[in-house]
């Protein structure tokens, strides 16, 4: 059995907007997947039908194999879709008692899922004390507690200072390479570029663009180009990180981008360091423009 989730046509309407149109996708076992698009996308909507707090309009959806009720099905699924809530004046261990306690589930693990995100010294701290990236990593610790098949994360790293979030994508791909799936939702491509495998990308509420991270990377374009000076411009291309690869194409060198970038975005740097270009021509696939599309609106 390796599919964990599967949607089909899920679409969810408020009134008379559509938030989740038409939603196909599935999920398999031991990849991180990552929904991703901005605010109002419809990410938390289709996280919400199915962890079963909001109802689907049509459409629909089924865990693992479909053979068992969803309720039954959630409790081999770990999910954190709200802000982490625990008692602020009862400490790590205490906390994570408790859930064990609510979720019918042993103690044994607290320890081990507190050494996962790193707070096994601060088990004795009062959660008041902790901060928001501690609250976060005490929630996916508390998520954890019953060993699930798969880790839900609604924006994990919002809010959180550089560190924190530094610290939560490391805890993600730890405990995806120890085999839990993940699926996550985000509204930076960023995040979803460096964490995940799979990603979907929505826009109001329409899958854009289903499939592995790294066949969407390589689908930003490429750049034609040519310089007064050849040498320059290939050492350039060389060490500049927008791009997957090089190769000389005829009298132009052909460079693919591995992120969003303009041909005046393009021409402006080159300037910048003296390079001046004689012939600059960019392609893309119909997928980059949508793709730009959607990403000019987050951050
Ligand atoms: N309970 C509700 N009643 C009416 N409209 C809603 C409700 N919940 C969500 N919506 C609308 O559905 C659309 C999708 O919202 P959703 O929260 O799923 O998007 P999102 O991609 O998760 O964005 P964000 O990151 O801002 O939460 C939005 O237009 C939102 O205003």
């Amino acid at each position: 059995m390796n599919t964990i989730l599967t949607l089909n046509n899920l679409t969810k309407k408020f009134g008379p907007l559509t938030a989740v149109d038409d939603l196909s996708f599935s999920i398999e076992k031991g990849n991180v997947y990552g929904i991703l698009g901005p605010n109002g996308s419809g990410k938390s909507t289709t996280l919400g039908i199915v962890l079963n707090v909001v109802n689907k309009s049509s459409g629909n959806f089924h865990w693992f194999d479909g053979s068992d009720s969803t309720h039954n099905a959630l409790k081999k699924v770990g999910a954190i879709i709200e802000r982490p809530n625990f008692y602020p004046y009862m400490t790590a261990v205490q906390n994570l008692a408790l859930v064990c306690k609510i979720k019918g589930v042993s103690e044994d693990k607290i320890e081990e899922k507190l050494e996962i995100v790193g707070l096994k010294e601060r088990q004795h701290s009062k959660f008041r004390t902790f901060s928001l990236g501690m609250k976060q990593r005490l929630a996916i610790a508390s998520a954890l507690l019953n060993d699930p098949e798969i880790l839900i994360l609604d924006e994990p790293t919002n809010g959180l200072d550089p560190q924190g979030i530094h610290q939560i994508r490391e805890i993600i791909t730890k405990i995806a390479s120890e085999g839990t799936t993940i699926l996550l939702a985000s509204h930076l491509l960023d995040e979803v570029e460096k964490v995940c495998s799979h990603v979907v990308i929505l826009r109001k509420g329409k899958s854009l663009y289903t499939g592995r991270v790294d066949n969407m990377i390589a689908s930003h374009g490429f750049f034609v180009l040519q310089a007064e000076n050849m040498e320059a411009l290939e050492a350039e291309l060389k060490s500049n990180d927008a791009f997957n690869s090089i190769k000389k194409e005829g009298e132009s060198f052909v460079a693919y981008l591995k992120e969003p970038m303009s041909a005046s975005e393009f021409n402006k740097e080159m300037h910048t360091k003296g390079i001046s270009l004689s012939h600059l021509v960019k392609r893309k696939e119909s997928l980059e423009e949508q793709f730009l599309e959607i990403t000019k609106n987050l951050n």
